[in-house]
Formats: structure tokens, C-alpha cells, sequence
């Protein structure tokens, strides 16, 4: 069956008021003031529309089309009331016209420019936009929150205090001194108001400015509003779910479902639908547009049919009707003025345009347009102007950056005292068949040794491994010391044969004559828990190196060649590092620069994200400030915070931890500030891709643990898998911790090419995550 001809649908949905006007509205598309000059235009916006399609890494990219083939005219020096239900769009579209989004496609011309278009002055001071959201920091004063916009605005410093009186005054705010975060939800949105009004920009765009307002307080709001628009200064675009409040507006625009059901001054609205109220002409339209598109909502045509108390049910209905109330006092419109040509009168515009019955028309006086010009403050300006807001920031959050400065001197402490010393105080179950219980050990050393008559050399033994550190306890026999192991009461169990002494000086008297009874003699059995490999390799370890040193400083102080006791393999003074080198010097370069990298990226993504959620970026946006400006001003900040976080992180190993170092100390501050930067930088990425803490959070805890292990920070990169290798050396952190331990480790300098790999990797790297984040800044717009 064919669609039901409009008048048929408006007749058969009842709508016997509204005549012929609703017949030729379109209800779709919105439609086009063919007639009017573009001159005259503050906003316009043409064909519009936008598909929201999430660009987050951790979100499935699902499209859902918001605005709908829109058009919109707003002209200069009138209120524009955008009104519509909850989602329908209006702040989709604001965000547009003040250059904070981009249309899927369509036009949008914004004080006869492109927003974003050099000298368009929007964004920028050409705009005063007051969003849904607070977008202020609640950690600034209102008299900071003025200076940072007045700033941004090009605002000039003896008005500031001026205007910011008049409007504490004007908007019954509380003194200037107050914190944000202290005051009331509505005085917040005062606040905020303040703010768009506070550079007295030609274009006002509010985004539900009344909400939380007291009566009399909106009542003054819109007085404002048209004092401002009254002399052709100003045009205002705004949004409420107050409906009857809009009535003061020159011209409403009513949105349903991504597009404008009409855009007409509300005298001629409510004249034209034959309705008492916006509500029942909004009720109309909304009805007509589910007829004739039923596929895109029957919600209209439900609220219809169904119960008529749930007609304008996303609407406040007016609580005391002070609009209304205010209206009928108010004196008579004074006449149009001249400056308003006929040929763009509704008059005029009836008899000329196709779509004269909805036509952009006014039934409040509009003055001439002021000319204005834009007042672009210099990007230095912006820079010194973010620097001092960031510096304010960390001054009111100091203990939070104390802790981050702090940080690094808790890790390095962290670090030194728990990685790399060998395990002390490990249980040695100890089964002696030479002599049952030794005397006290300190009685049984070496230096009191008497050769003549020998005293037990297993006693000798327990006092080298307690002197060693560990912790042996003696048992009956074998039996019960394996026993001791099997129940996790010791780490091994050690045997000492019955003529242990006297084999061992038997092995040695006889040579290559000693029998096998005299060799297995000799030998002290060890059982080990295996179950830890660092445990059986330490306890292998001492008790090797333990035994021969024990055996040599016998036989040294009995007169026979100590170096029988030997191995035949002598470790020379090395030729890099020091003789007893520890896990702690190979590990710690690597820790040193994980933690500096990072630290910064976490520093990076806190700052920018806390910026980014708090809707204050967004704000500072609108007012003018490039991206590009705020992450370079982030970039200032971070580096002073990171400088300082590299110097206390050295401080701590190379002074505090006393990690050893024969490296030239201005190549290696610079290479771990270099890794700092390039940290920070790839935290800015991970921020300009990520839209909260958690998918940043993500990032982070994805990177952190591969970073490391293929660093080479925990364990030699000649020992991975070959097939890790290649991605490991291509990682930010692999050459430089190479380098920075080649540094440490054996005195080099960058003209060893294994040193400055890592500082040309690290630079490698810092082009590429600096790229990026401007590759992201110019593509990934919302
Ligand atoms: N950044 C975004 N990404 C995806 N969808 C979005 C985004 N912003 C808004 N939307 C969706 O677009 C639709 C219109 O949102 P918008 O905020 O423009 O509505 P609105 O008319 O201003 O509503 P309200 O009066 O409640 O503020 C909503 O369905 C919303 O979920």
C-alpha cells in the first residue's frame, strides 16, 4: 500500500489543528531557508548528519547514525531554543557548531566559517559554551576558574576583576574565593554559566543552562539573554527541557529523532498548530513524523493513541510558570527594526519560498548585528596559560604529587632489599657419624686448629656453613635428616661420614695411591630439595666454593700446598666488573630504566585522563586551545616531574643501593631521561587512544610484564627463545638497558656502538610515539 499523503496521515492522526502548515512541513531532512541571505546566518547548518562509531581500541566499532539529514538556521542576534527529548541530539549538534565534533557529512557554517577554520574565531573566543557536564576543575577557586577562561579568551586583566564582580552579583554566587568543589550542583552550573559569558562572546551556545536554577534566578538568565541578543551583540543557541521557558526564544527549533519537526518563532508555532501549548505543537509534529516514517519510532504515535498524560513526558513541565508569567508582564515587543529587510520578513519569505510556512521568521525584534572581531590570544599565551593551570593543579594535589616524587625512592628501596641477596638462614638437616655433636663452633674454626692431633674437620664444616648463613641443625642418622627434607623441615640434608677428618687427610697424604674406602670417606653427601632452583643453586654454589676454601685454609695452616685443595681452573681479576659481581648489578640497570619509563607514562596518562574526564580539556577546546598546545604543556610539566623522578631513582641505586658503576654519569643521567621522555610519550598515546582510566589501565598492565621480560631486564636476552629475540631488541626499553649496563658495568660511552644503539633506539622511538599521538590528534576526532 502507498504512504498515506501527509494531510491524510495529520487528519488520520487527528491532528485537525493543524491545517495545511503541518502538510507541507518536512519531517524529515529538516528543511531549507532557500531564502534567506547566508549573512544573516550566526549558525547553519545543512544537511547534517552524524554517525557515532566508537574508535576505542577495547570497543566493538558499532555505527549509530544520531543526527539525520538536519538543517538548522540560526540568525544573528536572536535566541535560538533547541528543544527536543533526551537523546535526540541537541548536544550532538552543539558540539558541531562549536568545532568540539565533526559531521559524518553535511555543513555546518558557524559565524560565516567552518568551525576550525583559521580566523573563524570558533573555536576560540568567538564562542561561549556552556556544556551538559561541569567541565571545571573542582580543585580551583571561581576567582581561578575566571582567570584560566579569561586568559584563554584573550580577556583583558583590569576587566577580569570587573566582570567577574558583576557576574558573582548578577548570577547570586558566592564570593570568588570559594572553591568549586565546595559549592552547590546549581551554583556549579552557574559557575559554568559564568564562564560562557565571561569574554562576552557573539556566539552563546548553552547546553540546559536553567537546570537546577531557581525561578527567579532562570527568569533573570533569560532577561540577560535578551538584554545581550537585544542589541545585535550577541545570538544564543540553547537547549531545556523547560519547554514553556523556551516561549522567550526568538525562534524554537524542535528536534525529534536527529532532525528538526519545525523551526519557527513560538507565537506562530502555537498560531499555526492551533495549540495552547508548545507541548501539544511538539505532540503534533512528533505524531506526523512517526506517521510518515513509521519505521523510525512509534513512540509518538503510541503516546497518542494511547494515554494523552504521557504527552511531553521528557519534558519539566513549567513548575511555576514564571516564563509564562513573566511573558504576559513584559511590555510590548517594541517594532522590528529597520535592519531587518523585508524581502526577509515571513512575510516576504510566504510568498517567495516553498517552505514559507515553516520559514525562519521572528516574532521578537532583532537589532543589527555587531560586527566582531576575533580575539585570538598568541599561542605562547595559551602555553603559559595551561603551564600556570597545570602548576595550580599540582599545587592543590601535592600530596598526590609527592607521592609520585616519593615513589620511585619506595620502588628503589623495594627493589634493593628484596631482589637479588641470596637467601639466608636456609635448614641444613646435618647427620655427623664423625664425632655425634660438635663443640662450639667458634672453638672449631681453622686459626685454632691443631694438626698434631686434628680436631673434627665436620665440625669445622657446620661452622663455615653457619658462617654462611645457614642454619644447620644435627639429627640421629641419615634416615631422620632425609626425613627432615621429605617434611620441608630443611632445605637438604647433609652427611658427614664417620672418619671424615682422617680420609680427607688421606686423599691428601696418599694421593694418587688413595683407595676408594678413603675417597668415599672423604666425601660429604648432599640431599637437596630441588624444588626451588634458586635455593639448590645457591646451596650447590656456597657449599662448593664453601668446601674447597675450608680444605685450602686447613692444609695451608698444616703446611701442605693449599692449592691441592683446588680446582684446576683460576678465575683472574675480571677484565669489566667487579670479582663477586651480584644479581643485583645485572638487574639493575634494567630496573632503573623500567621504572623511570614507567613512571612517566603512568604520570602522562593521569594527568591528560583526569583532564580528559573532568571535561575541562574539552572546555578549553572550545575557548581555543589546540591539542597540540596542551600536550606540550603536559610535556613540560612531566619532563620537570620526570627529571626529578630520574635523579631521585639514581640517587637510590647508585648511592643509597651502592649498585656498581664505572660509567660515565653524564651519558647515563641522559640516557634514563631520554627513556623517561620516551615513556611519557608513548603514556600520551596511550591517552589520546584511550577514552578512560580503565582502558588505559588495560594498556598499561598489557605492556608492563612484556616490556620486561623481553627487556632482558630479568634474564639475558641471549637466552630467550630465538624467536622473541628480534621482537625484544625492538623494544623501547632491550638497547637501552643493554647500553646502560654496557655503561655501568664496563665504563663505556657512546662511541661503543652497543651504547648508542640504545640512545638511538630510544630516539627512534620518541619520533615514532610522538607521531602518533599527532596522527591520532588530527584523525581520531569524536
Ligand atoms: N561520544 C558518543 N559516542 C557514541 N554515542 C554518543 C556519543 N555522544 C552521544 N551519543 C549518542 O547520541 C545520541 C544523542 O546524544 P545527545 O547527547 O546529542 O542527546 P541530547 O539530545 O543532547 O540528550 P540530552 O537532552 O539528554 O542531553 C544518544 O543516543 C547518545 O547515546
Amino acid at each position: 500500500m502507498a504512504p498515506a499523503a501527509p494531510v491524510e496521515a495529520a487528519e488520520a492522526a487527528g491532528l485537525e489543528g493543524a491545517g495545511p502548515a503541518v502538510l507541507t512541513a518536512p519531517v524529515a531532512g529538516g528543511r531549507q531557508d532557500a531564502a534567506m541571505d547566508e549573512d544573516d546566518a550566526a549558525v547553519l547548518v545543512r544537511k547534517a548528519y552524524k554517525e557515532y562509531r566508537s574508535k576505542s581500541l577495547f570497543r566493538k566499532s558499532v555505527g549509530n547514525m544520531v543526527i539525520r539529514g538536519l538543517d538548522m538556521t540560526v540568525r544573528k542576534g536572536t535566541i535560538y531554543g533547541l528543544l527536543g527529548a533526551s537523546g535526540c541530539g541537541k548536544t550532538t549538534i552543539l558540539k558541531n557548531i562549536v568545532g568540539q565534533d565533526q559531521l559524518t557529512s553535511g555543513e555546518v557554517r558557524t559565524l560565516g566559517r567552518t568551525p576550525g577554520a583559521p580566523g573563524s574565531g570558533v573555536p576560540g573566543s568567538g564562542v561561549g559554551y556552556m556544556p551538559q557536564e561541569l567541565a571545571l576543575y573542582i580543585g580551583f577557586t571561581i576567582a581561578e576558574t575566571f582567570r584560566y577562561f579569561g586568559w584563554l579568551t584573550g580577556v583583558p586583566k583590569e576587566e577580569l576583576a570587573q566582570r567577574t564582580a558583576a557576574l558573582l552579583k548578577f548570577l547570586d554566587l558566592p564570593p570568588a574565593h570559594c572553591m568549586i568543589g565546595q559549592l552547590s550542583g546549581g551554583q556549579q552550573r552557574r559557575v559554568s554559566f559564568a564562564v560562557a559569558l565571561l569574554h562576552q562572546p557573539p556566539l552563546l551556545i548553552l547546553d540546559e543552562p536553567t537546570v537546577g536554577v531557581d525561578p527567579i534566578l532562570r527568569q533573570r538568565i533569560w532577561d540577560h539573554l535578551m538584554d545581550i541578543t537585544a542589541d545585535g551583540r550577541t545570538t544564543v543557541i540553547i537547549t531545556t527541557h523547560y519547554i514553556e521557558e523556551a516561549r522567550q526564544a526568538h525562534t524554537l527549533g524542535l528536534m525529534r529523532q536527529g532532525v528538526l519537526l519545525a523551526e519557527d518563532a513560538p507565537g506562530r508555532l502555537l498560531e499555526r498548530y492551533r495549540c495552547a501549548n508548545m507541548e501539544e505543537v511538539f505532540l503534533k509534529l512528533s505524531i506526523l513524523q512517526a506517521r510518515t516514517c513509521p519505521e523510525d519510532d512509534e513512540d509518538a504515535a503510541d503516546a497518542h493513541d494511547g494515554n494523552q498524560n504521557r504527552r511531553g513526558s521528557s519534558f519539566v513541565p513549567p513548575a511555576a510558570a514564571p516564563a509564562a508569567a513573566a511573558d504576559a508582564e513584559r511590555p510590548p515587543s517594541p517594532p522590528a527594526p529597520a535592519a531587518v529587510p523585508a524581502s526577509r520578513t515571513p512575510a516576504a519569505k510566504s510568498a517567495s519560498s516553498p517552505l514559507a510556512s515553516v520559514a525562519f521568521t521572528s516574532d521578537r525584534p532583532q537589532a543589527a548585528w555587531q560586527p566582531w572581531t576575533v580575539n585570538k590570544p598568541s599561542s605562547m599565551s595559551n602555553m603559559t596559560c595551561l603551564l600556570w593551570k597545570h602548576s595550580l593543579w599540582m599545587w592543590r594535589n601535592l600530596p598526590m604529587v609527592a607521592f609520585l616524587v616519593l615513589l620511585p625512592v619506595v620502588q628503589c628501596m623495594l627493589f634493593g632489599m628484596t631482589v637479588g641477596r641470596d637467601p639466608k638462614g636456609l635448614k641444613l638437616a646435618v647427620a655427623n657419624d664423625e664425632g655425634g655433636r660438635c663443640p662450639d663452633p667458634v672453638h672449631s674454626r681453622v686459626d685454632s686448629f691443631n694438626c698434631t692431633s686434628p680436631s673434627l674437620l665436620s665440625c669445622r664444616y657446620l661452622a663455615m656453613l653457619k658462617d654462611l648463613e645457614f642454619e644447620p641443625v644435627l639429627y640421629d642418622s641419615v634416615t631422620a635428616a632425609k626425613g627432615a627434607v621429605q617434611k620441608g623441615k630443611a632445605w637438604a640434608a647433609v652427611h658427614f661420614p664417620a672418619n671424615f677428618t682422617d680420609s680427607i687427610f688421606a686423599r691428601v697424604n696418599d694421593g694418587q695411591h688413595a683407595t676408594n674406602e678413603t675417597l668415599i670417606g672423604s666425601e660429604v653427601n648432599v640431599w637437596l630439595d630441588n624444588s626451588n632452583s634458586y635455593m639448590s643453586t645457591v646451596m650447590q654454589s656456597d657449599m662448593t666454593y664453601g668446601t674447597i676454601d675450608l680444605l685450602q685454609r686447613t692444609l695451608g695452616h698444616c703446611d701442605y700446598n693449599p692449592a691441592v685443595a683446588g680446582i684446576p681452573v683460576r678465575f683472574e681479576t675480571p677484565v669489566y666488573g667487579i670479582v663477586n659481581t651480584e644479581f643485583l648489578d645485572f638487574a639493575a640497570p634494567g630496573c632503573a630504566l623500567t621504572l623511570i619509563f614507567f613512571m612517566s607514562m603512568a604520570s602522562a596518562v593521569g594527568a591528560i585522563l583526569s583532564e580528559k574526564n573532568e571535561g575541562l580539556l574539552d572546555r578549553s577546546l572550545v575557548v581555543g586551545v589546540t591539542m597540540r598546545e596542551v600536550m606540550w604543556s603536559h610535556i613540560v610539566i612531566q619532563t620537570l616531574m620526570m627529571i626529578l623522578q630520574t635523579i631521585i631513582v639514581l640517587v637510590g641505586f647508585l648511592e643509597v643501593l651502592k649498585i656498581h658503576n664505572d660509567g660515565p654519569l653524564g651519558y647515563i643521567v641522559m640516557l634514563c631521561v631520554l627513556q623517561g621522555f620516551c615513556g611519557m610519550c608513548l603514556g600520551m598515546l596511550v591517552s589520546s587512544l584511550t577514552d578512560n582510566d580503565q582502558e588505559a589501565t588495560f594498556v598499561a598492565l598489557g605492556s608492563f610484564f612484556p616490556f620486561i621480560v623481553l627487556s632482558g631486564m630479568m634474564w639475558p636476552i641471549e637466552g630467550m627463545h630465538w624467536s622473541l629475540r628480534k621482537m625484544g631488541w625492538a623494544l623501547p626499553l632491550t638497547m637501552a638497558t643493554t647500553s646502560l649496563r654496557y655503561m655501568m658495568s664496563r665504563g663505556w660511552d657512546p662511541g661503543h656502538a652497543e651504547v648508542l644503539y640504545g640512545f638511538l633506539s630510544t630516539l627512534v622511538w620518541i619520533a615514532i610515539f610522538l607521531a602518533s599521538v599527532l596522527f591520532v590528534l588530527r584523525t581520531h576526532k569524536r
